[in-house]
Formats: structure tokens, sequence, C-alpha cells
């Protein structure tokens, strides 16, 4: 199969803080490969190390065949980010904000559709700024999905979004995925994971300590179900009680 996403022995510090250690992703053509791990575990940087708005240290990364730093204009053409609030301007109008977004792709989808799609055509004409948090995080996926992408990164996928919200997106995501997108993604939502991650990462303090899928997470775990397997791998204290 068509490997899309191959990231190799990737390193990235901070002064002393070694953030992402000898990190290692292979992600095939319409696959959903999710980056999990608690806080500070290294997940944010090694997204922005592998679309190349951060430098690594060192390591190789590639994206549809591409050097992320190197071709960093051809690849944005065909990729999709989900950023967070703060890269977006306060004074604009939600269809405006998609305007301006369809405007820098060449064969963008119909913005349209995906406001519909995610529940916010009501809200074409509100400012931003007046959504509410769940709102604003259906924009933003909305806006990854503008440039038509045939891989997308999206970061802290569902937080803030209702029940009702998480299913649509989780389906609209899985329909996308039928066609041939890959995603990563990061969430600290288990059962997201489970629904949607055909492979998984769990990174500790920067370095793996779980690579493979759901299923092989849980059976080489001494839990039955996904999340208390999860915790498992993350949490040391558990561990070594687990041991004793
Ligand atoms: N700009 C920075 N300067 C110094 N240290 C940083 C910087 N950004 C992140 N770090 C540190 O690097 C480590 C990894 O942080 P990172 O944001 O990548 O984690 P994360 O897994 O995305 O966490 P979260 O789930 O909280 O978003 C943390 O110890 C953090 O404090």
């Amino acid at each position: 199969m068509e490997t899309t996403i191959k990231v190799n022995q990737l390193c990235k510090s901070y002064d002393t803080i070694k953030a992402v250690e000898n990190i290692d992703i292979s992600v095939c053509r319409g696959e959903v490969f999710g980056l999990l791990g608690a806080n500070g575990a290294g997940k944010s940087t090694a997204i922005e190390c592998i679309l190349g708005t951060k430098k690594q240290d060192s390591g190789t990364v590639s994206i549809l065949g591409m050097n992320p730093q190197r071709d960093r204009k051809k690849l944005f053409e065909r990729i999709g980010v989900q950023f967070q609030e703060a890269n977006y301007q306060d004074k604009i109008t939600v269809a405006e904000l998609c305007e301006v977004t369809q405007s820098l792709y060449r064969a963008p989808s119909d913005y349209r559709g995906l406001l519909k799609q995610f529940g916010l055509w009501d809200k074409s004409k509100s400012q931003v700024s007046e959504l509410s948090g769940g709102q604003k995080q259906r924009l933003f996926i909305a806006q990854a999905l503008i440039p038509n992408p045939e891989v997308v990164f999206l970061d802290e996928l569902t937080t803030g979004l209702d029940a009702r919200a998480r299913r649509d997106v989780w389906e609209c995501l899985s329909d996308l995925k039928a066609k041939g997108l890959t995603i990563l993604l990061t969430s600290h939502f288990m059962d997201e994971v489970e629904a949607l991650c055909d492979k998984i990462m769990i990174l500790k303090s920067g370095k793996s300590i779980f690579y493979g899928t759901v299923q092989e997470a849980i059976e080489a775990s001494p839990y039955n179900k996904f999340e208390d397997a999860y915790l498992w791998y993350t949490d040391e204290e558990g561990k070594e009680y687990e041991s004793v």
C-alpha cells in the first residue's frame, strides 16, 4: 500500500527537555493514525515537526513524497490542518473566513456543504468570535477540509464537542477515509480512538511506548478495555502496582 506519511527517527528538544525522541511513523493512504499520550507527552511537538512548522533536531519526514520544509508551498495545496483559535482574526464572519480559506486553494471543496455537514449553516453570518466553543471547534475542522485535502492533521479532534457533534464528526471522517483521505489525529478520548484509528502510537515523555493497532494494545496489556490498557501504558505508578 502507498505510504502517505513517513517519519524516521524524529527528535526535537527544547533546551534540556527531550520533547520527541526517535519516533518512527508510517501511515498508508486512507488510514487513520492516532498519536496519543498524556499532557506534555510530545504530541503537538511531533505534529508540528511533521508539518514542518517546527524544525526537528534530527530525523526525516516525508508527506505525499515531499519534504514539508523544502516543498512547503506545494505540500500545503494537498493537506489540511485543523488550527486552533489563536490563528484566526477576530472580526470576521464564518462565511468570510471560509471564503478566505477557499481562495487559497486551486480546487477547494464548496464550504457551504461543509458548513451544513457540521451544523453551522445557520451561523454563516455570525462573527467567529461569537460562536460557542464547540461551534468553533467544528468550524476549525471544516476549515481543515476546505482544501479538499489528501491528508489531514487534526490536533485534539473533538475536544469541547457535545456527544452528538462528536458522532457527526466521526461519521464525516469515516466517509472521507473511505474515499482515501489519510488522517493523523491526536485525541484524549479513547472511545474516539477506538472508533476511528487503524493504528496508534502512545507517547510518554517524548518516546514511543506503544505502536500498533488498538486491538494489539489491549492484547499486550493486562486489561480487556482499551481505556484501561491506555492508562496502564501511560501511568507508571499503575504499571508498577500491577507488576507487584
Ligand atoms: N516552545 C516550547 N518551549 C519549551 N518547552 C516546550 C515548548 N513547547 C512544548 N514544550 C515542552 O515539551 C514537552 C512536550 O510538549 P507538547 O506540547 O508537544 O505535548 P502534548 O503531548 O502536545 O501535550 P498536550 O496534550 O497538553 O497538548 C512538554 O514538556 C512541554 O512543556
